[in-house]
């Protein structure tokens, strides 16, 4: 089914960002924004400025405060909120989902309490089978992507044939998106490689270089591959746009929130400090450090790196000590 209307629920930097991927791509987007002076500003000026500042937004992109009218015709819902408030802002939006659009997926995490991908959050909520919910994940930095630098990224859903249809939704001159029945391991993806991105963020911010963050990203990928692996994902997927892919773009970006705020407790800030240097932006890896390393230990997934995370930013362990922990682990063979 073609996709001609498309709702984008959430207007910070990749809900932004990823409508105007949409529009540019052909689709009219309502864009729904929590504020409504940001929805104002959307439609009379064209500009997010708290999150896009600079950037003119298509002529058929729109926003409104008002979910139903967001909602009201839309063949595709994209859902572009932090992944802790998910399951809320979805419970409220439930009765006025079109009932056949494609619910799509743009947060990377898995929601503390539930251990659940957000493409379970959702198919629980919203009560529709996992063949309408897709996911998109990938290398995907909003601000680079804002203005126009060339990307990929993957569209996963069960139902390829659904999959095809947003492809088509959101292909344009800067963003090439793949298709992936693979939602498992797409979703773990971008979830972990958040983590990974705060333990590559509080290396940088120790000074350490290049070598020392090659080791994370590497270490990191084989610790989100075991994971992959006991939860039913393809190994390759981790190869893939959603893995290795992200994780690289995550890790090495001064972009990226997860990495800026690693760096800032590398560098010797609380907790506090760095949320508050976040200015209310979401870095992810915060909250899901700790729900992924209970989904692995559910899972007997030995994940070193997310538990060290975990323990800096909730169990008081300092960043040099997390350094020695690793560092100090028993000796194994690379592909354990
Ligand atoms: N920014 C990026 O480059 C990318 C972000 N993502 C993922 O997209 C998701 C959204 O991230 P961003 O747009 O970047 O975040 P953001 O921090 O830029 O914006 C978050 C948006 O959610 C809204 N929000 C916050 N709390 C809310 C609540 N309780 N109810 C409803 N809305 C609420 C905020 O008002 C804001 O519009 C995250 O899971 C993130 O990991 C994925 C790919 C790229
Ligand atoms: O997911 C992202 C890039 O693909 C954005 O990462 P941050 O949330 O760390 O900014």
């Amino acid at each position: 089914m073609a996709i001609e209307r498309v709702a984008v629920l959430g207007s910070g930097s990749w809900g932004t960002a990823f409508a105007k991927v949409i529009a540019d791509s052909g689709p009219e987007v309502v864009l729904w924004a929590r504020r409504q002076e940001v929805a104002s500003e959307v439609t009379e000026t064209r500009v997010n400025s708290g999150y896009l500042p600079g950037i003119s937004l298509p002529a058929n992109l729109t926003a409104t405060s008002d979910p139903a009218k967001a909602l009201d015709g839309a063949d595709a819902v994209v859902l572009a909120v932090p992944s802790q408030t998910l399951r809320v802002n979805l419970s409220a939006w439930k009765e006025l989902l079109p009932p056949d659009a494609t619910l799509v997926s743009l947060s990377k995490g898995v929601e503390l309490g539930t251990l659940k991908r957000m493409s379970e959050v959702i198919r629980e909520v919203a009560g529709v089978d996992e063949s309408q919910v897709a996911v998109v994940s990938g290398p995907n930095l909003a601000k680079e992507i804002a203005v126009e630098q060339p990307t990929a990224t993957v569209i996963a859903c069960t139902d390829h044939d659904r999959a095809v249809d947003l492809q088509h939704a959101c292909s344009n001159s800067y963003f090439r998106p793949y298709t992936n029945t693979d939602v498992v391991g797409c979703e773990l993806g971008g979830a972990c490689k958040n983590v990974i991105a705060l333990a590559c963020g509080m290396a940088a911010g120790m000074g350490y270089g290049d070598n020392t963050m090659a080791s994370i990203i590497t270490r990191g990928l084989a610790e989100t591959a075991r994971l992959g692996a006991a939860l039913g994902a393809d190994p390759l997927t981790f190869a893939g746009l959603a893995g290795l892919g992200d994780l690289v773009a995550t890790c090495a970006s001064p972009l990226s929130r997860n990495r800026s705020f690693g760096e800032r407790l590398g560098r010797g800030d609380t907790l506090a400090q760095a949320q508050e240097a976040a200015h209310g932006q979401v870095a992810e890896g915060v909250k899901s450090c700790s729900s992924i390393r209970e989904l692995a230990n559910a899972h007997g997934v030995d994940m070193p790196i997310t538990e060290g995370v975990h323990q800096v930013c909730h169990d008081g362990l300092s960043v040099r000590d997390l350094g020695a922990a690793l560092l100090g682990r028993d000796r194994k063979h690379e592909r354990q």
